[in-house]
C-alpha cells in the first residue's frame, strides 16, 4: 500500500471515497479505514507508529468537528500527512474542521486541503508520489493538462453562446 486513508468516523466515508477513487484512477495502491484520536488513541498511536515500517509513504486523514486526528498523526509519524477537514452533521458549518486541521504548532505540518476536498487530497498525494516516480509523475501532468483542455473548451462554448471575449478572440 503507499497510500493510507483514515477517517474519524465510517460517517466520513461518503466524503472521503472521493480521495481513494482517485487514487484508483491513478493507480496508486490504498488502504481505507476508520482510525479516531479520540474514540480509538491507541489504534490511532499504533496506526501512526507502524505507517512508515508498513510501507506507506502518504496518510490522507479526514475528521470533521473537533478534528484532530490529522494533526495527532502527524505528530507521531515521519510521513506527509494530508488532512481534509470534513463538514459533518453537527459542525459549525465545517469551520471547526477546518480551523483544527489547518491551525497547526510550528513543527507539526499537516496539507490542509479545503473542506469536504477529498478528491483534491488523493491528487496531492499523487503529486507527491508523482515528484518519485516518472511514470507516475507524467500521469500527473496528464490529468492537469487534460483539465486545460476542459477549460477550452467551456471558453469556446462561451464564444459560440455570443458571450463577447475579446481576449482570445
Ligand atoms: N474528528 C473526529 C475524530 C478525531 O479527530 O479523532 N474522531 C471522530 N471524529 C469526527 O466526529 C464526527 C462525527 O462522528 P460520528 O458520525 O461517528 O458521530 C466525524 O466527522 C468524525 O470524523
Amino acid at each position: 500500500m503507499h497510500v493510507g486513508i483514515i477517517m474519524g468516523s465510517d460517517s466520513d466515508l461518503s466524503i472521503m471515497q472521493a480521495a481513494a477513487d482517485v487514487l484508483k484512477e491513478f493507480g496508486i495502491s490504498y488502504e481505507l479505514t476508520v482510525v479516531s484520536a479520540h474514540r480509538t488513541p491507541l489504534r490511532m498511536v499504533e496506526y501512526a507508529q507502524k505507517a512508515k515500517e508498513r510501507g506507506l509513504k502518504v496518510i490522507i486523514a479526514g475528521a470533521g468537528g473537533a478534528a484532530h486526528l490529522p494533526g495527532m498523526v502527524a505528530s507521531i509519524t515521519s510521513l506527509p500527512v494530508i488532512g481534509v477537514p470534513i463538514k459533518s452533521s453537527n459542525s459549525i458549518d465545517g469551520w471547526d474542521s477546518v480551523l483544527s486541521i489547518l491551525q497547526m504548532p510550528n513543527g507539526i505540518p499537516v496539507a490542509t486541503v479545503a473542506l469536504n476536498a477529498a478528491k483534491n487530497a488523493g491528487i496531492l498525494a499523487a503529486t507527491i508520489l508523482g515528484a518519485f516516480d516518472e511514470n507516475l509523475g507524467n500521469k500527473v501532468a496528464t490529468y492537469k493538462q487534460n483539465l486545460e483542455k476542459e477549460v477550452l473548451k467551456k471558453v469556446d462554448k462561451l464564444k459560440e453562446g455570443g458571450q463577447p471575449n475579446g481576449f482570445d478572440a
